[in-house]
């Protein structure tokens, strides 16, 4: 599989302050990388820079195999965190003037059939709630028939429900063997659609691989999550994290770690064990959580 994406110590400066810094990668056709990440981590500037939108401070970056130009942008697709519609354009309008940019857009209906928008068609933009929405800007950012697609936070403020639709919708352009970038703070949502991901904490990489990889190196066992008003000022001898108002134990073998809970008389109250996820990693390689 050739390489969609290069990058060589790419870095970005705001005046003195380093929002990127000094990131190597590459991103592998046909594979939805995941750029995840707490709020200011660094994942948009990023983006921005693959994406042509913001001049990197330093770095190299290539795209299908060649320095990033004018040309070989022409083959991205983007959905941006905030994209301004045209007040008054219905949906099927709004899609036609998108398509009305390019010398050889993608089939219209195809992308109203992959984008689920048949039913709302004829609704005015500013009608549209916000799953319709995304599920509109997804459509725009593929009117050009795209290789490579950039979804930028696309599932954020949605509700579960409308969360879920919308994966359904990335996996069915995955399963057309287009490469994607996404960026997101939801772990869950990296773990669902992300073959490969890199976890950004202050302008770095502080893990990159396959998610069930990752878990699979760094947590033995499973995790035990407690109030942390039940640790009472008590020092655990398992090792632990501290997320807000909780505790969260790793354990190799939950019977011995609840035995060693219960002899230095922990309260079980509110005890969940679970199997750890990327959120969890986050915690364990940042000693915070990703909503601080
Ligand atoms: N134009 C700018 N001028 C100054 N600082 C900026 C600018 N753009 C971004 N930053 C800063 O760079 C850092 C990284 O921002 P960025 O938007 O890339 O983070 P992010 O991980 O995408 O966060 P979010 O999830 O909130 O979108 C932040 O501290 C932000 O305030």
């Amino acid at each position: 599989m050739s390489r969609i994406i290069e990058v060589a110590n790419l870095r970005k400066q705001f005046g003195r302050f380093t929002a990127v810094d000094d990131l190597s990668f590459s991103v592998t056709e046909g594979v939805c990388f995941g750029l995840l990440g707490p709020n200011g981590a660094g994942k948009t500037t990023t983006i921005e820079m693959l994406e042509g939108l913001v001049k990197p401070s330093r770095g190299e970056i290539k795209l299908f195999g060649e320095p990033a130009n004018k040309k070989n942008r022409q083959r991205i697709g983007i959905q941006f965190q905030n994209t301004s519609l045209q007040d008054y354009l219905r949906v099927g309008e709004t899609l036609r003037l998108f398509a009305s940019f390019y010398a050889a857009p993608a089939s219209i209906e195809d992308i109203i059939e992959l984008c689920n928008l048949d039913d709302i068609l004829g609704k005015d933009v500013r009608m549209l709630s916000g799953g319709q929405r995304q599920r509109l800007l997804l459509a725009l950012a593929l009117v050009n028939d795209p290789d490579l697609i950039f979804l930028d936070e696309p599932t954020t403020g949605l509700d579960p429900q409308a969360r879920r639709n919308f994966w359904h919708l990335i996996d069915a352009i995955k399963q057309r063997g287009k490469t994607i970038v996404l960026t997101t703070h939801y772990m869950e949502e990296a773990q669902m659609l992300c073959d490969d991901v890199a976890i950004m904490d202050t302008g770095k990489f502080i893990a990159r691989g396959k998610p069930e990889v990752l878990l699979a190196e760094h947590f033995k066992g499973m995790v035990i999550e407690l109030p942390k008003q039940n640790l009472n000022g008590r020092n655990l001898t398992e090792p632990y994290a501290e997320n807000g108002d909780k505790v969260e134990i790793y354990c190799e073998q939950v019977e011995s770690s609840l035995s060693r809970l219960m002899q230095q008389q922990v309260p079980l109250t509110g005890m969940q064990v679970k199997q750890a996820n990327l959120e969890d990693l986050f915690l364990k390689l940042t000693g915070h959580g990703l909503r601080g």
